[in-house]
Formats: C-alpha cells, sequence, structure tokens
C-alpha cells in the first residue's frame, strides 16, 4: 500500500483546522499537507489563502483516500455549526456516525499511519476509530485530550510559587515535574498526589493545597467558556498545542529524547479499560508507553467516575 513520508492530512478545514495548517506551515513542520473537507468552498478557499504563506510546506486540497495514505491525519471536523441536539445521546450517536463516516471514507488506511483527533467528544472518537482499525496499533491513534489543561496546572503552579517568592529576589527557578491532569477535558482530573515543585511534592506545600478550588477553575474550560461567549469558538491554543505536539512526534528520530517527550493525551488505558487522558511518552510512531503514575484514592474514585461516564458514552452512542 502506498504510503507518503512527511505528508499531513488535516479532515476539517473550518477555524480549528486551518490554523493548525497555518502553524504547521511557519515551522516548515510537514513536507505536505492536505485539507480534506466537506465543503469544496472551503477547501478552495483555505488552500488559496494558505498558499501566500511562505513555507516549505507546500498545501492542497485533498480526498479522503489520499489522507489515508498520511504519515499522519489530523481529525477537527465537526458537524455543522448552529446544528446542535438538545438530547446527549442524539449528539453521541451523530457524533460517532461522524468519525466512521470519516474513517470509513479513508479506508484503506495503511498500518503505519498516525491520527490525531481533536475534535470532541474525543475519548469517544479515539475508541471508535481504535475498533474500526484493528489493523493499526492503538498506540498509533490518539487524541489531544488533556495536554491543555496540563500545561494550564504547570503555569499556575509556576506563577504560585513565583508569587510566593520574596519580591526583592531575582526571578527564582522553578522546576515543575510530574504534574498531570488526567480524566476528560470536561471532567479533568488533577493529580496533585504526584506533582513536585523543585524536588518537593506540591502536596506538603500549603500555600498551593489551600487555592485548590481556583486551580481547577484555571485548569478547567472556563477560559474556553469566556472565549466562546465573545467569539464563539476558541482555537488559536488549540492550534498551538496541537503544532508543538505534531513537531515533536515528526521530527523525533529514533534515539533523541527532548523535554517535548511527556504529553498528557487521549489514548486507551488498559489499566481502566477506557480511553481517557493520560500521561504517556511519545515517539515518531505515536505513543511509546504510558507513564505508570501513582494517584491517591480521591484521585483514583475521580477517575472512576471519569471512566464511568465515558463508557456510558460510548454505550449510548452505539445504542
Ligand atoms: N480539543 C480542543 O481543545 C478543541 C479546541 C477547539 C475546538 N475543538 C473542537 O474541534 C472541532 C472543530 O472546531 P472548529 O472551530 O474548527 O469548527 P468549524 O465548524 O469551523 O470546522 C469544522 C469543519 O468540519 C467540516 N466537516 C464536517 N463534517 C465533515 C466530514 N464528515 N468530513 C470532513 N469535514 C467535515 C465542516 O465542513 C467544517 O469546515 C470541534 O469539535 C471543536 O469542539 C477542540
Amino acid at each position: 500500500m502506498v504510503h507518503h513520508p512527511g505528508r499531513v492530512s488535516i479532515v476539517g478545514a473550518g477555524t480549528l483546522g486551518s490554523t493548525i495548517a497555518y502553524s504547521l506551515m511557519l515551522t516548515n513542520t510537514a513536507k505536505e499537507i492536505l485539507l480534506v473537507d466537506m465543503s469544496q468552498n472551503i477547501i478552495q478557499g483555505q488552500v488559496l489563502d494558505l498558499a501566500e504563506v511562505q513555507s516549505t510546506t507546500t498545501v492542497r486540497a485533498g480526498t479522503f483516500k489520499e489522507a489515508g495514505q498520511s504519515t499522519l491525519v489530523i481529525i477537527t471536523a465537526d458537524t455543522l455549526p448552529g446544528d446542535a441536539d438538545t438530547d446527549r445521546q442524539q449528539w453521541l450517536k451523530r457524533s460517532r456516525h461522524l468519525m466512521l463516516s470519516i474513517a470509513s471514507s479513508m479506508s484503506p488506511v495503511h498500518s503505519e499511519i498516525m491520527i490525531l483527533v481533536t475534535s470532541d467528544p474525543v475519548d469517544l472518537y479515539v475508541q471508535s476509530l481504535q475498533l474500526y482499525f484493528p489493523h493499526v496499533s492503538p498506540k498509533r491513534i490518539f487524541g489531544l485530550g488533556n495536554a491543555m489543561a496540563t500545561a494550564r496546572f504547570t503555569e499556575w503552579l509556576k506563577e504560585m510559587m513565583t508569587l510566593s517568592s520574596s519580591s526583592s529576589s531575582p526571578s527564582p527557578v522553578v522546576n515543575i515535574t510530574d504534574a498531570y491532569c488526567v480524566g476528560t477535558q470536561h471532567s479533568p482530573v488533577i493529580v496533585w498526589s504526584n506533582a513536585e515543585v523543585n524536588g518537593t511534592p506540591v502536596s506538603a506545600l500549603s500555600n498551593l493545597i489551600a487555592q485548590r478550588a481556583t486551580c481547577d477553575k484555571v485548569v478547567s474550560n472556563h477560559r474556553r467558556y469566556l472565549i466562546c461567549e465573545r467569539k464563539g469558538r476558541a482555537w488559536f491554543g488549540e492550534a498551538s498545542v496541537v503544532t508543538r505536539l505534531v513537531m515533536a512526534i515528526l521530527k523525533q528520530t529514533p534515539s533523541s529524547r527532548t523535554a517535548d517527550t511527556t504529553w498528557v493525551l487521549s489514548v486507551n488505558v488498559p489499566r481502566y479499560e477506557c480511553c481517557l487522558s493520560w500521561p504517556v511518552a511519545i515517539c515518531n510512531t505515536g505513543i511509546k508507553n504510558l507513564l505508570d503514575i501513582p494517584v491517591s484514592e480521591d484521585e483514583h474514585e475521580q477517575i472512576l467516575q471519569v471512566v464511568k461516564s465515558n463508557m456510558a458514552d460510548f454505550q449510548a452512542s452505539s445504542d
């Protein structure tokens, strides 16, 4: 089967998809970018616009079949705006149907493809695609998940530690390790028990623990709601995280080891037999391995709630 190294296809050339394409072009990350969408008008407009970006990456309209022969497919397709369902089950069914129709249109895909999903409901999409393509390793099919929530958690810890240091001292060095936000975007579970600041467990820093409620708000989708209230959708933050992730995956050699190898992505977590956001090490073939992080009893209970809800969503989408 034909396979095109260096080709990144973006299925869904709307706001998020085109912003990712723009950002990938500025960083010359891919050899070629194919835009695939149901709307020919959108594709043609986006291709004409993006072709003006100075980059070594070429951009053109592509077909679903061509996408199936890429190194990496990024799925940002969504149902049309304004087509909101009042019933959640109806929305889940419609979403699963959308993903399976995209999978079927791309088929046959080669076994070394990587698929990154950014559309919601991300865990349901990842699980559906993994089942649809049994010949592709589940380590090659993953979703953006809580990468942004984790970045917000880390930034918040840094900010809090900087604020609590003496104002007369120069900016202190704050080294955050193992700070993760697992679960789902809508129900993030902050793993406090694992995080460390300059080698000290966060759970031992009372000034941080006292601010947990504030942290929950910062990490949650609160900011996205604020943006959406004002301009409909949020895309710059997500597009920049996707670009960083794609750069980290495509530019890695088997032996390279950078600080950007650990991500919190939507993956199948065997421990919970379910897809959810979990810390993983990435490599140039997708997920290298899942991190075996310890969680407290309370965090475990919260994760079980997420698992229960994700399993119910999966069931409801196929009923
Ligand atoms: N993971 C995140 O953090 C994050 C952030 C922002 C947006 N999103 C999600 O990304 C998705 C896209 O957001 P957007 O703002 O770009 O939406 P958008 O409406 O601007 O774009 C969606 C595009 O998908 C296309 N599309 C619909 N069905 C298709 C199909 N079957 N095949 C190919 N293309 C199809 C539409 O024509 C449209 O161009 C949404 O689900 C949104 O919730 C996720």
